[in-house]
């Protein structure tokens, strides 16, 4: 049976994302599923082949990067994303018992939810102190062994798990608020036809370096669908690159410019080829 890692524990947004994915992508069952406090410590668990799969959530419709997430890709040499998921996120406020919202005092979330609400946030709990944790799971769990005037952020099955009060339904600021999973392992995922590939480049700091780049892309018509930037993490004013492109990474044009990169000297790691998703646009 293949392992699976994901953002635990039971209960966060990765653990009800996952159960969805693996619904439509049956072919990788049976699983053994393993959570994980930390999504460094889950990715390097897959590096050193302690697991097979893991589930990480990439980026989000209302608040963008999971850095954490694309950092330790870039960093880990042998990991690929194989493929991706599209899950929408409805976060709910949780309490130990009924409570008055002016008498919570403190909030505690992973960080996306917290900047996900932070709308509701504002508006509806200016008095309580934020407290980051690893997952909303995590502190969905830290609420409920304490009866203290506490609230957690979390989807709506914490509640039934930790034994909360489902004090508010959909507090995300933005209501399609959908988080792009994906599934990454040490092996590339086959050509399926519709595919994307993603890749990291380091390019030096000097006038038109990115758009030498992306100059490699345009004359041969490769369609870019996505350019995020990171700190480099080595001097302050230097970015690394995530750009995702339409296509498979083995075709000629794709092939060509990862050529032309090498004869640039410009640095690209490929972090994936893997198939489209097609998320339903009527819920996102
Ligand atoms: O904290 C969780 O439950 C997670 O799985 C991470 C997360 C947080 C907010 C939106 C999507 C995923």
């Amino acid at each position: 049976m293949k392992r699976m890692g994901y953002l635990g524990p039971k209960g966060s947004f990765s653990e009800e994302a996952l159960h969805y994915f693996v619904q439509v992508h049956q072919d990788l069952l049976p699983l053994d599923y393993q959570p994980f406090s930390t999504i460094p410590r889950l990715l390097l668990a897959c590096d050193r082949k302690e697991i097979d799969w893991a589930f990480v959530p990439l980026e989000n419709s209302t608040e963008g990067q999971m850095g954490v997430t694309m950092d330790t890709l870039g960093q880990i040499q042998e990991l690929y994303i194989t493929r991706e998921f599209v899950h929408p996120v409805d976060h709910c406020l949780l309490t130990p018992e009924p409570l008055p919202l002016p008498e919570i005092q403190r909030v505690y979330a992973h960080e996306q939810a917290l900047a996900q609400c932070r709308e509701f946030l504002d508006t509806h709990l200016a008095q309580a102190e934020q407290i980051p944790c690893f997952s909303t799971a995590e502190a969905a769990g830290k609420i409920s062994s304490v009866r203290e005037p506490w609230a957690a952020i979390g989807p709506r099955r914490a509640a039934q798990l930790y034994h909360l009060h489902l004090q508010e339904e959909r507090i995300q600021d933005g209501v399609l608020n959908a988080t792009r999973f994906v599934l990454v392992g040490p092996q590339l995922a086959e050509m399926s036809g519709d595919d994307k590939t993603s890749f990291l480049v380091t390019t030096e700091n000097s006038p038109g370096s990115l758009y030498r780049i992306l100059h490699e892309l345009a004359v041969r018509r490769i369609n870019m669908t996505r350019i995020e930037s990171r700190p480099s993490k080595q001097k302050l004013g230097e970015y690394v690159f995530f750009i995702d492109v339409d296509g498979y990474v083995f075709s000629p044009a794709i092939q060509e410019v990862l050529e032309a990169f090498r004869e640039k000297s410009v640095f690209a790691k490929l972090l994936g080829s893997y198939a489209k998703a097609h998320p339903d646009e009527s819920v996102f």
